[in-house]
């Protein structure tokens, strides 16, 4: 038998005006969420777009510290900065990615000295630095050593905290490396370096822009990192990397991709609460640029809702190439 509970229940009531609306909105999207991945190249005074990315433009760091003053303005709170290797640095050990004066590092130490009240997020993997485009060490198979990819990575992420950075963000997947980079931050005095781990990444085809980017795509090949990055078949194995990674000494967490892992985000969220983060990526991003360029989609209002998801799956935060368009337009409804 159905209980009527009509008219005494109508859920439009409370839809029925702005003021109601208002008032039992559950989530809220603002520039306190936002971090902005970037990509800084050599030279000075270039920039260079994104094929597969419109609106991204890789940066020297002259200009990227330009960026970052308008950032801060914006009240974004932190970037993550990726760099843009040149071939002849790439090596099989990757030995440029421990480097004091790689591009990583003079990219932190320049944006650091200019802004010093922004957030800035490094790269912990191998990918950009290697010759086959893999985040790690390699056998004569191609296989990724887990316990040799991870010396490098102390290397490298000593390296970024010695140059500045606030936020060691680990996107390698590679087994046991949180705690080895935060005993070696402690041993050196970083006490407050903060460690954002990638720890439910996904071995995704969304990252293809991404690789462009960084021009990683061709050293890749045809190879996969379907051998130490998640199946996105699962679930349950997210929250035992996310497990293990608390453990280990991670501040925050994240899960990567975004907007199609959504799920992962919510059940890491009630299960662990603890910050958690999630990257929209490269792919999620050309998704929407393409459709709103085509006249498909409302950018703005899409971008906006596509955020906003994030939050109610419960992530603090969300890596995003829209950051610094996200933050002008909540700066206009503000002045409304
Ligand atoms: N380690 C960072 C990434 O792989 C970013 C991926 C993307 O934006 O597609
Ligand atoms: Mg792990």
């Amino acid at each position: 038998m159905i209980t009527r509970q009509f008219p005494i229940t109508r859920m439009r009531r409370m839809r029925a005006d702005d003021f109601s609306r208002r008032l039992m909105r559950e989530h809220t999207l603002t520039t306190n969420d936002l971090i902005y991945p970037m990509f800084v190249i050599e030279g000075f005074n270039l920039r260079e777009p994104v094929a597969s990315m419109p609106g991204v433009e890789r940066l020297t760091i002259d200009l990227l510290v330009e960026e970052a003053e308008e950032l801060v303005e914006l009240g974004i709170p932190m970037i993550a900065i990726f760099p843009v290797v040149p071939a002849e640095q790439k090596s099989l050990y990757a030995e440029e990615a421990y480097n004091p004066e790689g591009l990583a590092q003079r990219a932190v130490r320049a944006v650091k000295a200019a802004c010093p009240e922004l957030g800035i997020m490094t790269d912990v993997a191998l990918d950009p630095f290697t010759t086959h485009g893999q985040d790690g060490i390699i056998d004569d198979k191609g296989y990724v050593l887990n316990d040799d990819t991870i010396d490098v990575l102390m290397k490298q992420a000593l390296s970024h905290a010695e140059a500045g950075a606030d936020v060691i963000g680990p996107s390698d997947m590679m087994d046991g490396r949180i705690i080895e980079i935060r005993e070696l931050l402690e041993d050196h005095g970083h006490r407050n370096t903060r460690i954002m781990a990638y720890s439910a990444k996904y071995a995704s085809s969304y990252y293809g822009p991404f690789r462009d980017a960084v021009g990683s795509a061709a050293s890749l090949g045809k190879s996969n990192k379907a051998n130490y990055q998640m199946d996105p078949a699962n679930s349950n194995e997210a929250l035992h990397e996310v497990a293990l990674d608390i453990n280990e000494g991670a501040d925050m967490v994240m899960v990567k991709p975004g907007l199609p892992y959504l799920d992962i985000v919510q059940r890491i969220k009630s299960e662990f609460k603890v910050p958690t983060y999630a990257y929209h990526v490269s792919g999620e991003y050309a998704m929407l640029k393409a459709a709103a360029q085509n006249g498909w989609l409302d950018e703005r209002q899409v971008a906006m809702e596509t955020l906003l998801c994030f939050k109610r799956a419960g992530a603090d935060g969300i890596l995003t190439y829209y950051a610094k368009q996200v933050a002008l337009w909540l700066e206009e409804d503000a002045a409304l």
